[in-house]
């Protein structure tokens, strides 16, 4: 059963394929992209489970390579971008070559950063293999890579043509992945309607166990919601930056912590507490309201508290975030589910949030 939903930008529109066993059957939409040559980029995690299967199902297409990056987000930089770019020379790769990204969300930036900068753009397919990208950034065509500065500090909007999420490959994903993946779909149940928010709520021990029916849902339901968002504000000049929903925090956590220390998805998911204790002190949501959200945080598996990073040294790095301007931080605040808006908040508040979650004074 394939469910398709559609990211709608004029001619960068594109497809979004979800469910099981579509690795199988990739060759047969990468073809209709008439490739001269595939480059498949994936991981040392990733390449001894699934590289093969579409490599095989993308045989006869056109010449197949592949480029295998070092796992781990402490990888996601220059010199991965430049292992890609390598494989694209030796490939002899030219523009009407396709990028396929096999891997997760690290996976998934990189080669599409890749993708964006070859020759000034070639296409590329998203086939996200983790809970966190087949729900999120696999969507968007947000690409690029960190900086020992602060995440995703370089990088460009570049659409992928298609994304294929073959949702058997969840089956060998560690339980840690699915819980951060989790972390985003408790975003996009805040960001959605508190009709979606229960269902996720609700299904929460369902989804860590992958329940097939339920997980599929789930799915659909945060790729609608990301799809929506994106073709209404593609490069986040208004509605997109609600996405970053607990980002400002859980970027600065991941920074602190030093990047892989704790996921994204972990680190996201901590920042959705943040973000809802921020946006209770503010008066827009009750204390009720914040203890579900931290229920839900806390009953995907994932950290509700920091514990010990310093608390000045994660203003300076909220201060770097994309949505800062003249050094003044803007958060997405919750005013109940279902509805956001993205301001610049007292510092005092800021400040006792930031000890309220566990940072050391
Ligand atoms: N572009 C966007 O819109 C966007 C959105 C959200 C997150 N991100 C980025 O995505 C990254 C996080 O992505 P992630 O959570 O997928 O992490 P990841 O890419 O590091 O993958 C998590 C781990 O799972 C492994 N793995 C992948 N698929 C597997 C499978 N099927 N079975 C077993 N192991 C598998 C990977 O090798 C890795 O060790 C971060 O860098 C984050 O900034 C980008
Ligand atoms: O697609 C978006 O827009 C998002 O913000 C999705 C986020 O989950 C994702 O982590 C994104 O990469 C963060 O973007 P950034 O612009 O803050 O780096
Ligand atoms: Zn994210």
């Amino acid at each position: 059963m394939v469910k398709t939903t559609e990211v709608n930008l004029g001619g960068r529109s594109y497809p979004i394929l979800t469910g099981p066993g579509l690795l199988e059957q990739a060759g047969a939409w990468v073809e209709k992209l008439n490739p001269t040559r595939i480059v498949i980029v994936t991981n040392e995690t990733v390449q001894p489970l699934y590289l093969e299967r579409l490599t095989t199902s993308c045989r006869g297409i056109a010449p197949v390579s592949s480029v295998i990056l070092p796992d781990g987000e402490r990888f996601k930089n220059f010199s991965s971008v430049q292992k890609v770019l390598d494989g694209l020379t030796a490939a002899g790769a030219d523009r009407h070559s396709v990028i396929c990204a096999l891997g997760g969300g690290v996976v998934g930036d990189i080669a599409g950063f890749a993708a964006a900068i070859w020759m000034r753009g070639i296409r590329f397919v998203q086939f996200p293999t983790t809970l966190l990208a087949q729900v999120d950034s696999s969507v968007g065509g947000k690409t690029g890579v960190n900086l020992p500065a602060g995440k995703n500090l370089i990088g460009c909007f570049h659409q992928p043509s298609l994304v294929v999420a073959d949702t058997q490959t969840l089956e060998t994903l560690p339980a840690r992945e699915v819980s951060a993946g989790l972390g985003e779909i408790i975003k996009h149940g805040l960001l959605g309607d508190a009709a979606y928010f229960d269902m996720v709520f609700r299904n929460m021990a369902a989804i860590r166990r992958l329940d097939h029916e339920v997980l599929a849902k789930v799915i659909a339901g945060s790729c609608e919601l990301k799809a929506g968002i994106v073709s209404r504000d593609e490069k986040e000049s208004g509605i997109r930056a609600t996405l970053n929903l607990g980002h400002t925090f859980g970027h600065a956590i991941e920074k602190l912590a030093g990047f892989g220390t704790w996921l994204h998805g972990e680190a996201v998911g901590c920042g959705l507490v943040l973000a809802a204790d921020l946006s209770r002190r503010l008066g827009y949501l009750t204390q009720e309201e914040l203890g579900r959200v931290t229920e839900a945080v806390r009953s995907a598996g994932l950290p509700v508290r920091i514990e010990g990073l310093p608390l000045e040294a994660a203003i300076a790095c909220m201060k770097g975030d994309k949505k800062s301007a003249g050094g003044h931080i803007r958060f997405v605040v919750l005013h109940g589910i279902g509805r956001t808006t993205v301001e610049e908040v007292p510092m005092e508040l800021l400040r006792q949030t930031l000890l309220w979650g566990g940072y050391r004074p």
